[in-house]
């Protein structure tokens, strides 16, 4: 219990809702567990660390700092300007366009399936320079492509829409997609929606949305599927250049400044790590898989994947690396899917991989077995935002039990 006192002075009476950030379990009868999302209304600020709050009709001490206030006093949750304003400019699809297997995937997925898409009508949501419709146009005969776009990129997408000669089948949106009226329903959905950690940014919630309002029953959500992959792994370069580096500084010992060095470096996901394979201590595992028909927006508050991997090398466990990979199922009965597989084993591509780095290295054996698991808790406040949880214990291989849990949360990035 905190260190202020039990008494309710009449200081601080408010009435006040606050929204939790994450999950909080009570350690004391006098304390109310919440989880992260929950609304909590809070009736005294009994002193700055502890809340006297009520949620579901129970009452008790809340710890200030897991709350945050209401959503709508949260300028922006989305940030959509801020958002929409970094795709106005070329400098990120530059990046988007240069990335070959991403690019090329999508293409391969329109030659794979042109006869399919003859006389379909196809919407690409978040089309950008619009590179995807105009595949659709150029390599097949869909009936319409509707190319939807909200940032100011969509006036340069309408002259590459032409300058292609595909504006007879290309229409332009320039809007965000869950505001538009399209002109119809569609066979296909389309989209590149994925974001570091598969989730981030959140453009998913949109497809899910437009995919309720305007796929047609039977049609063909691309990506069809995704799965988030983790693998344990070795990072020595990061861990001597951004830790042990303070050690031997020209002769002087710097190493008071580790713990600062751990704080600003690893409390949060690297996220442009590029893992070589060799740094991998076992098979990767797929945590989490998502369906792209059924997936609803409110399975997105909390996405939890379990884990148990052999250590099929021994070495220095410094962390797990996340990447991701999504499927595109054919059109035709039968026919194959495409995988656009971001990870260690293929072509590297922009969003490289995600290095999660625990608070101490550990050496492990060939046969360890590490068991745990990931969850990505979305930010209830900022919505394009998320948390990602790592839980690992370790059993060697010549003992019977594992060791105690451990648990550390990195937020992308709020
Ligand atoms: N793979 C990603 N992480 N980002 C690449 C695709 C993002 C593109 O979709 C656009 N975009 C994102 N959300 C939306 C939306 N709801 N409506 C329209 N365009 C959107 C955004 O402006 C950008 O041009």
């Amino acid at each position: 219990m905190s260190d202020c006192e039990n008494t309710h002075t009449n200081s601080n009476i408010i009435t006040q809702e606050f929204i939790a950030l994450e999950d909080f379990r009570a350690t004391g009868t006098e304390q109310l567990s919440f989880s992260a999302g929950d609304r909590l209304l809070v009736h005294e600020q009994v002193c700055a660390d502890w809340w006297w709050a009520e949620h579901s009709g129970c009452f008790g001490y809340v710890p200030s700092a897991f709350l945050h206030r209401g959503v709508e006093d949260v300028e922006d949750a989305w940030q959509d300007e801020e958002y929409f304003n970094s795709y106005g400019t070329l400098k990120l699809h530059l990046e988007m366009l240069s990335d070959r297997p991403r690019t090329e995937t999508y293409r391969q997925v329109i030659v794979r399936n042109s006869a399919a898409l003859k006389g379909k009508v196809v919407m690409d949501l978040g089309c950008g320079t619009g590179i995807i419709s105009i595949f659709c146009g150029r390599l097949a005969q869909p009936a319409a492509v509707y190319a939807v776009e909200a940032s100011s990129v969509a006036e340069h997408t309408e002259k590459l829409v032409k300058l292609n000669g595909c504006d007879g089948v290309v229409s332009v949106y320039n809007s965000r997609a869950e505001d538009l009226t399209l002109p119809s329903k569609v066979d296909v959905l389309v989209s590149e929606w994925m974001g570091n950690c598969l989730l981030f940014e959140f453009m998913v919630e949109s497809v899910l949305r437009v995919r309720d309002r305007w796929l047609k029953d039977g049609g063909m959500m691309w990506p069809s599927s995704a799965t988030l992959c983790l693998v344990p792994c070795q990072a020595h370069a990061d861990y001597s250049q951004k830790l042990e580096f303070w050690e031997n500084i020209y002769g002087l010992d710097f190493s008071c400044l580790q713990p600062v060095a751990q704080e600003e470096f690893f409390s949060k996901p690297k996220f442009s790590h590029h893992l070589n394979p060799d740094d991998c201590l076992s098979t990767p595992c797929d945590v989490i898989s998502l369906d792209m028909l059924t997936l609803n927006v409110s399975d997105l508050e909390k996405l939890r994947g379990e884990f148990r991997f052999t250590i099929e090398s021994s070495g220095t466990l410094h962390g797990f690396t996340a990447w991701f990979s999504t499927f595109f199922h054919s059109l035709d009965e039968g026919g194959s899917s495409l995988e656009l597989n971001t990870g260690p084993h293929a072509e590297l591509t922009h969003w490289k991989h995600t290095l999660f780095m625990l608070d101490g290295p550990m050496g492990v054996e060939e046969g360890d077995c590490v068991g745990g698991a990931i969850t990505l808790q979305r930010n209830p406040i900022w919505r394009r935002h998320m948390s990602i949880t790592i839980e690992w214990s370790i059993k060697r291989r010549n003992e019977t039990t594992f060791s105690e849990m451990k648990s550390k949360r990195f937020p992308m990035w709020r």
